[in-house]
């Protein structure tokens, strides 16, 4: 079985605006809500790939409640932890000349919904595949990803790990089987600003040298890179198509990848799945779908 989860869960509220104005009233042009949160998009992606996964988390108040709603909606089995203060994020991204995001905080984790998850992952079985993905709220130690693999050392799992700085550094002594920053946040590891693959490949390099088995690093409009633990190199331009909503593009490459790699245990499949996902996603208002991924994968004579 493969189970996600999402720390910080949110409602992404997406809105269009004309030439949006910094400091004016400002009016949408279109506005739409999805179920947001980066292992949430991960088994929401995975359900239109079809494959089914678990997910879990933590959610509070009325956007928690949305959120488990939505997913049901949509087919996803979820199991939430209900934090009893706060509420799940509300998280605005803003489409008019250039895309940007506010993403919250998310409501405090207490000890105890946090020994709650550790009995939900005490029921995983060698050969399931876990995702940790996504943000935790602030006032979490950033080395909760790393204690959770840890404390899963002894199974036989495949851990996947979408985080940026030491929540992600700190577990790759614990060998994940896959890591997917963006370049942006594979520079950001090592202070520097990386936009050329060959630059990308030898940063991927160095997060493997610390314990990460296979490295995909995203690069948006520029495609991905792939290393992977046998020593395979892959490099792509993304397939051709017009951009109308990124947000979920990341999180669907995790899911395309994994698919992928389910489905033929065959890194390249892995990869181009993955990127095409990653696209389909960014080239569609909702989450890819298996068509649109294989239409992709196609147009590019993979
Ligand atoms: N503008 C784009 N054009 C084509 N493909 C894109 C675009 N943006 C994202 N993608 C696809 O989605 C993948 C992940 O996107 P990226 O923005 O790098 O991830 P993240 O959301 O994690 O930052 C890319 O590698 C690419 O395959
Ligand atoms: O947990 P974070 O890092 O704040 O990210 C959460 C946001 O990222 C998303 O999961 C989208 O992520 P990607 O665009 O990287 O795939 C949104 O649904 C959510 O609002």
């Amino acid at each position: 079985m493969i189970y996600t989860v999402t720390f910080n869960p949110s409602l992404d509220y997406i809105v269009s605006v004309d030439d949006f104005m910094l400091g004016r009233v400002n009016r949408t042009r279109t506005e739409i809500i999805y179920p947001g949160g980066k292992g949430i998009n991960v088994s929401m992606v995975l359900k239109n790939l079809g494959h089914d996964s678990h997910a879990l988390g933590f959610m509070a108040g009325f956007t928690g409640q949305e959120i488990v709603r939505l997913l049901d909606e949509w087919g996803v089995r979820s199991d939430f932890i209900r934090v009893e203060q706060g509420i799940s994020r509300i998280n605005v991204k803003l489409r008019s000349n250039e895309e940007s995001e506010i993403n919250g905080q998310g409501p405090a984790i207490a000890e105890e919904h946090i020994r709650q998850l550790y009995q939900q992952l005490d029921r995983l079985e060698d050969g399931d595949v876990l995702v940790l993905a996504g943000s935790i709220p602030d006032v979490m130690p950033d080395d909760i990803y790393m204690d959770i693999m840890k404390h899963l050392s002894s199974k036989k799992l495949h851990i996947i790990v979408d985080a940026t700085r030491d929540l992600l550094v700190n577990v790759l002594p614990y060998h994940p089987f896959l890591i997917k920053p963006n370049n942006h946040e594979l520079g950001e590891v090592f202070g520097v600003e990386l936009e050329d693959k060959e630059e990308v490949f030898t940063y991927a390099a160095k997060l493997q040298e610390r314990g990460a088995r296979n490295v995909l690093v995203s690069m948006a409009g520029d495609g991905a890179v792939l290393l992977t633990e046998d020593g395979q190199r892959f490099e792509s331009m993304p397939p051709k198509g017009k951009v109308v909503n990124s947000v979920g593009a990341g999180d669907s490459m995790v899911a395309g990848f994994l698919a992928g790699y389910m489905e033929e245990h065959d890194y390249a499949k892995a990869f181009y799945m993955g990127l095409c996902a990653g696209s389909a996603s960014a080239f569609s208002e909702e989450l890819a779908t298996r068509d649109e991924v294989l239409a992709l994968m196609h147009s590019i004579g993979k």
